[in-house]
């Protein structure tokens, strides 16, 4: 056997120090939790044995628990902590509504009641809003209610898949872990995802298991018409899995079943018939794996506040930018009246369906394939409408506000998903010469930390 003499400075120029383990991981104290965080987890300061004030992170706790805590990683400028004992609950603690909730890394505040957790969510808009240097008594009168999805209303989802020695597992991960946990009780998903959930377990399980490991996620959209599923995979199926999955596909009458592997475009193996989404009575195709808002009752909330804000604006000209296959298109274009619509979007397969199901319904809207982060309309651009509505991804839209800013027209508005970059937005257009006239907090993600904001503004007049 070959000996291989290490010289401990070819690498790295310095000797290796043994690692040290940190001192205070696995220290336990009681604590009383004092907030809920922005990402949902309860925060606590625990007395170290130096005596000095330790930050640490809880899951599944409300402010006013008293809890007993071990210390069990690093997390940020804290540690985050694991429960050891229950000592008192906040009354306001909620039986959580799955049976995996504690595990589940899908959900952060099932445990919350819906009054608190109402609240809780109306504080994120407001932090936003005060952030974006709105006093706080103009961001509570800014705020409309909450809207909230219902349980059982998520129609897209995007579940882990291991196959292994212990068995077939479709879900999602664990709390900061990488192990996926089965979710036969999610109470956040469409019956028609659960039923596809459990249907897609039995078929792996019945799979030779070479080639159900090579399936890694699947993303489930639910259309107006049925199902459509997109496998991502390390490898091709073979000739056997394609007719498995043909067959499985008719069985769960799944519209379309398409494939992926790595960055490769994928591939339809059951296209039974194109999945369809309708938007103001145009039926619009959409791509595997393609944008769609979470929920239909969120996409109805967002679409609503849309109306509302065009009967008083009146607009004759409008961009959509980030326009996707069109939530918001068809109904700024055909609500009410007829206006002409330009709408803007990158996605080359998103502009092509959305463009599709124009010509099809012969709306008055021009489609545009453009990189909005890259090239914004210019404010010169801007000056041929009087309503911009833009909905960037998580990103936000910082290059297009800074044109707005310059030359954007009387009305914008603006729907986020991260309250972060909506507040950078915010602030770029309260800089131009904006302000904000109305919030509506819009909830599709129950039990989670996010929220999307739909902000209506209007320059102020000179
Ligand atoms: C939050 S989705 C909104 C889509 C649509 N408004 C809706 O409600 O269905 C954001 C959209 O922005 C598009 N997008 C992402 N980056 C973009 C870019 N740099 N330029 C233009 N569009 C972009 C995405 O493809 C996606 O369709």
């Amino acid at each position: 056997m070959k000996h291989h003499h290490r010289n401990p400075r070819a690498r790295g120029g310095r000797k290796r120090q043994p690692s040290r383990r940190d001192p205070l991981i696995g220290f336990e104290a009681p604590v009383t939790i004092e907030q809920v965080g922005a990402r949902g987890d309860g925060i606590a300061h625990v007395a170290a044995p130096d005596g000095k004030a330790v930050l640490v992170y809880v899951d599944c706790v409300l402010p006013g628990d008293e809890v007993r805590v071990a210390l069990r990683q690093k997390r940020g400028d804290g540690y985050g902590a694991e429960i050891v004992e229950e000592i008192t609950r906040s009354p306001s603690f909620n039986p959580p509504r799955c049976s995996h909730f504690k595990e589940c890394g899908g959900c952060a505040l099932q445990h919350m009641n819906d009054e608190d957790y109402r609240g809780w969510k109306h504080d994120k808009a407001r932090t936003a809003l005060l952030r974006a240097g709105i006093d706080a008594e103009d961001a509570d009168d800014l705020i409309a209610d909450v809207e909230i999805s219902p349980p059982a209303s998520r129609r897209r989802a995007g579940f882990s898949v291991h196959v292994g020695a212990t068995g077939v597992f479709v879900g999602f991960h664990g709390r900061f872990s990488h192990t996926v946990l089965n979710v036969p009780d999610c109470a956040v998903l469409r019956p028609e995802l659960m039923a596809f959930r459990s249907a897609f377990v039995d078929f792996l399980k019945s799979c030779p298991p070479d080639h159900a490991r090579d399936i890694k996620e699947v993303f489930v959209t639910l259309a107006d018409n049925g199902l459509d599923v997109l496998v991502h995979a390390s490898a091709d199926p073979n000739l056997d899995m394609r007719q498995d999955l043909a067959a499985f596909a008719d069985t769960q009458n799944i519209a379309r079943l398409s494939w992926k592997v790595g960055e490769r475009p994928d591939e339809p193996v059951a296209a039974r018939h194109t999945p369809l989404v309708a938007f103001e009575n145009v039926e619009v195709p959409i791509a595997p794996g393609g944008f769609l808002q979470a929920t239909r009752e969120g996409e109805h909330a967002l679409v609503s506040a849309v109306k509302s804000a065009l009967d008083e604006i009146a607009p004759k000209q409008v961009a959509d930018l980030f326009c996707g296959v069109g939530s918001f298109t068809f109904a700024l274009a055909l609500s009410g009246k007829r206006r002409s619509v330009t709408a803007v979007e990158s996605d080359p397969r998103a502009v092509e369906l959305l463009q599709y199901a124009v010509g099809q319904s012969g709306s008055p809207i021009k489609v545009v394939k453009r990189d909005l982060f890259r090239q914004p309309l210019t404010a010169t651009e801007l000056a041929a409408f009087d309503l911009v509505v833009f909905d960037p991804p998580r990103a936000g839209a910082l290059a297009q506000c800074e044109e707005l800013a310059v030359g954007g027209p009387e009305w914008v508005l603006a729907v986020s998903c991260n309250p972060a970059t909506f507040t950078r937005d915010m602030r770029v257009l309260r800089n131009g010469g904006y302000e904000i006239e109305k919030v509506v907090p819009v909830d599709q993600f129950l039990w989670s930390s996010h929220l999307e904001m739909f902000a209506v503004l209007r320059r102020k007049q000179a």
